[in-house]
């Protein structure tokens, strides 16, 4: 998260010229109340035009510089924030760690957020540094112990107090954390898994546990607001303290007195606002470390290679997720081009994850997987080269024609309907299919899916359980027409063996083992 020099000099002008407003405004104020004074004392007016004009001045000067102060600020904000996006954004793309919609949108409040650190933490707490300098020096020149009482007291009000709250307010997050996770989990299911929670007579409970963690969020919210207001008045409590001390302990003119006591008061007026803003640095830290592991993570390489018909291996390929058995182990794969594979076995044997071996959207934990002798990932284009019809594919939110695009964006209709025919799906190409496809039957969505793979007619068709929600006989009919159109390889997990007559090769799987081809023999097809 580096910043420019250029915008390091920004950041300064923007700090300068708030230094610049706020001692405008204090000095405005001493000088007020030295002319008051003073006058009550019936001078020659003669001795009292400077200060006049300088209270003019001082006005003018202050409303000039707090207007430049903050175009200077949000010109340096947002100048760094665009390009921080942009930077954010660019990590994200090729990224595969942070690819959940839920994230994105996190890390773009997370960004926001650093704008709030510039603009109410970063640049206030520097204006406050320079302000209550000047205010100590100009204030020691008069009197040390006098000076000495204002430092303190800028120093417990913008130091100490900013950071009693900026440890309560992390200690509450730190314990809030769980409740909130557990709030956007309950939420989460209460609007996604609704009908089934309804259905299992789990909704009003599920419910009132939500409504409860709300309640007891808000109460810890209250409390901490609660704590930081009461800092706030101990603030204004050290304020007036402080002022009356300078006060006391000045030891000079009256009218003097009263313009460094004022002036006193006025120091505290910039520092005072860091104890409200001090309960956003926690988040803010936050935001900021996450933004950082975005940036910080070493890009993912991109591959370089052109996909063209080639010979996809894998070698004693194996895939783990943390924490779980293997799901695949010493699998070992030919398939040149134009060969034919049947993956059969039991549910959790491994199929699925094999198929997403080969189509590269999982890596292998062990073992290589190639193609052309070189790692997929090395490819650009894998998804001309191998795609299919995967147990997970989405439907869109659009029409039958739309769903279909994706797979050849420039097919024509006529196209469309016969790769719909090849698949059994028979919906008009304008019927829309609802989020998730949900307006459409289990069976069509199959189908769909299934067009869609017959129309983009990869090198290497993939196909998980294709047909297994439909009737047999329609289903053995549809995969028959959908083999016969496949131009190159073929790989099809099912679990009815009589799919794979004419196959090259059949693998069964077991626990995420290829079984030896005697085993296998012994037990066909369970799933
Ligand atoms: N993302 C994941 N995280 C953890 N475990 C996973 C993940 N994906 C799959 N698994 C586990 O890996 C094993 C193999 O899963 P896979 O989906 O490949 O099985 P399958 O043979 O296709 O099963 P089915 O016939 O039921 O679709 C299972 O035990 C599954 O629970």
């Amino acid at each position: 998260m580096n910043v420019s020099t250029k915008d390091l000099f920004r950041l300064l002008r923007a700090a300068l010229l708030g230094a610049a407003a706020e001692l405008a405004a204090l000095a405005l104020m001493a000088t007020a109340a030295w002319l008051l004074l003073r006058a009550a004392e019936r001078p020659p007016l003669a001795a009292l035009t400077v200060a006049i004009v300088a209270v003019r001045t001082l006005a003018l000067l202050r409303g000039g510089l707090r207007y430049a102060e903050r175009l200077a600020g949000h010109d340096v904000v947002l100048r760094w924030l665009g390009s921080l996006r942009t930077r954010v954004y660019q990590a994200l793309i090729p990224g595969t760690r942070y690819s959940g919609g839920d994230l994105v949108t996190r890390l773009v409040s997370d960004v926001d957020a650093l704008q709030d650190a510039v603009l109410r933490w970063l640049l206030p707490a520097g204006v406050a540094a320079l302000v209550g300098t000047t205010a100590v020096a100009v204030t020691a020149a008069t009197s040390v112990p006098a000076a000495a009482v204002l430092a303190g007291g800028l120093l417990v009000a913008g130091g100490f107090l900013p950071w009693l709250v900026i440890r309560g307010t992390a200690a509450a997050a730190r314990e809030n954390a769980p409740k909130r996770a557990e709030l956007a989990e309950r939420a989460v299911e209460l609007v996604t898994g609704r009908r089934e929670l309804v259905a299992a007579g789990a909704h009003g409970e599920h419910r009132a546990r939500a409504a409860e963690v709300v309640g007891d969020l808000a109460r810890s919210e209250r409390a901490a607001s609660a704590t930081t207001a009461l800092l706030g008045a101990a603030g204004v409590l050290v304020q007036l303290g402080t002022a009356v001390a300078v006060g006391l302990l000045a030891h000079a003119s009256v009218p003097w007195t009263a313009a460094l006591t004022l002036a006193a008061v006025t120091a505290f007026e910039v520092v005072l606002p860091l104890i409200g803003a001090a309960r956003r640095v926690p988040e803010i830290r936050a935001s900021v470390a996450r933004v950082r592991a975005v940036l910080t993570e070493p890009a993912s390489p991109e591959g370089t290679r052109v996909a063209s018909t080639g010979h996809f291996r894998l070698e004693n390929a194996g895939v783990r997720h943390p924490g779980r058995a293997p799901a695949l182990q010493g699998i070992d794969l030919d398939l040149p081009p134009g060969r034919r594979v049947g993956i059969l076995g039991p549910s959790g044997a491994g199929k699925t994850t094999l198929l997403r071996l080969l189509l590269g959207s999982q890596s292998p934990t062990s073992g290589r997987v190639t193609l052309d002798g070189h790692p997929l990932g090395e490819y650009r284009d894998l998804p001309k080269l191998i795609s299919g019809a995967e147990a997970d594919a989405h439907v869109f939110h659009t029409t039958v024609r739309e769903n279909l695009l994706l797979a050849k964006p420039d097919a024509t209709d006529e196209e469309l309907r016969e790769a719909c025919e090849t698949a059994g799906f028979d919906l008009d190409l304008d019927r829309d299919t609802g989020p998730d496809g949900e307006s459409l039957s289990g069976g069509q969505r199959q189908r769909l899916v299934l067009a869609r793979a017959v129309l983009a007619a990869p090198e290497v068709l993939v196909l998980d359980e294709p047909v297994e929600g439909l009737d047999p006989a329609h289903g053995d009919a549809v995969l028959k027409r959908v083999l016969a159109r496949a131009r190159g390889s073929v790989v099809l997990v099912t679990h009815r063996p009589e799919h794979l007559v004419g196959f090259d090769e059949v693998l069964t799987l077991e626990d995420g083992r290829a079984l030896p081809a005697s085993a296998a023999d012994r037990r066909p097809g369970r799933s």
